[in-house]
């Protein structure tokens, strides 16, 4: 009887719906029901005790920036740094630079020297200024071409630092030197080298020693030579430690291309090697790739009397593929 009231009452307060998914017995709906809630409210309980946050998420891959590639030249090891800059279009400026480091490491142990195509120095011209004015010591090796134009990799930065800015006192502690790289027969010699080194003065450089002034038409090694020798007593100064104990005259290490020389006689020949003057076997032909050609003239440029030797050479190229 008991059990009869229940039901009906259980009739009475829940929608039909429900009484008839527990298979048309409201009481059994009510009991599903509040044992659900029950449920529920343990859940809930549960929750509020562990502090009603949200269940952990996993952990996310933990994340580190990528490393920053530290070139060991550029590392702040507090030695003293020289960039040795250069402008070519075939490659002399890049040897006499290279070779410039090669001795001047030998000379200053202890010192960082970097070659640099100005190309690559700056991505854009605005990271000039600020790379410059970080620089301390600086060595330029420039060739000019064309109407005293600058080689194709040095064009940017000439173009920034010529025409770009007014001429205000900008370089501090700025120590330089330029080399240029010419030849007198044009009208614009070494005009590149000798604007740079002008525009660095006036914007505040120290400059080391005169601009050299490199002329192809005589004997360039010489002037690059002549150019050196100023240039270490500077260097001297500035690079050695009181402590450094490295000669001055540490021989020199050449890094421009070496080639070797072979005197033949004609007579000696038992045959004329024609492939002797065919391309090199490469796509390019450039400093790091040369190929062979004969002397076609060859004439001593000083007189008996001079204790000097300049050669002067014209090679036969026909067959290279340079013409
Ligand atoms: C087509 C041409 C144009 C040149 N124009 C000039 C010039 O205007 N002024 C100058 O002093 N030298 C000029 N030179 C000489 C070069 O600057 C010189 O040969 C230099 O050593 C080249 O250096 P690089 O091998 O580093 O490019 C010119 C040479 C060539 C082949």
């Amino acid at each position: 009887m008991a059990l009869e009231a229940a039901r009906e009452w259980a009739a009475s307060v829940l929608p039909p719906e429900l009484a008839a998914a527990a298979g048309g017995d409201p009481l059994a709906a009510l009991a599903a029901t509040a044992a659900a809630l029950v449920a529920g409210l343990l859940v809930l309980a549960f929750w509020l005790r562990s502090g009603g946050s949200a269940p952990p998420k996993p952990a996310p891959a933990s994340f580190r920036p990528p490393p920053v590639k530290v070139d060991a030249d550029d590392a702040d090891d507090g030695r003293k740094r020289v960039t040795i800059f250069f402008g070519t279009q075939t490659g002399t400026a890049e040897g006499f630079a290279k070779a410039m480091a090669e001795e001047a490491k030998a000379r200053y142990e202890k010192v960082v020297f970097k070659v640099v195509d100005l190309d690559d120095y700056a991505a854009e011209d605005d990271e000039y200024e600020e790379k410059l004015k970080k620089e301390t010591f600086a060595l330029f090796f420039l060739a000019t071409y064309g109407d005293g134009e600058p080689t194709d990799n040095a064009a940017r930065f000439y173009k920034w630092f010529t025409e770009g800015k007014e001429k205000e006192v900008w370089l501090k502690d700025f120590n330089y030197a330029v080399f240029g790289l010419g030849n007198r027969q044009y009208e614009h010699f070494n005009k590149v080298a000798k604007e740079v080194d002008e525009l660095l003065l006036e914007q505040g450089g120290k400059r080391l020693v005169p601009c050299g002034l490199g002329d192809d038409d005589q004997c360039i090694e010489d002037d690059f030579t002549a150019w050196k020798e100023l240039v270490w007593p500077e260097l001297d100064q500035l690079l050695r430690d009181e402590d450094d104990t490295t000669g001055a005259t540490t021989p020199y290490t050449a890094a421009i291309p070496e080639y070797r020389v072979v005197f033949i006689d004609k007579s000696d020949l038992e045959f004329e090697d024609k492939s002797w003057t065919l391309a090199n076997g490469n796509g390019v032909i450039d400093a790091q790739h040369p190929c062979r050609a004969n002397v076609a003239v060859r004439k001593e440029l000083h007189k008996p009397a001079s204790d000097r030797s300049c050669i002067h050479l014209e090679f036969d190229i026909s067959g290279t593929g340079l013409v």
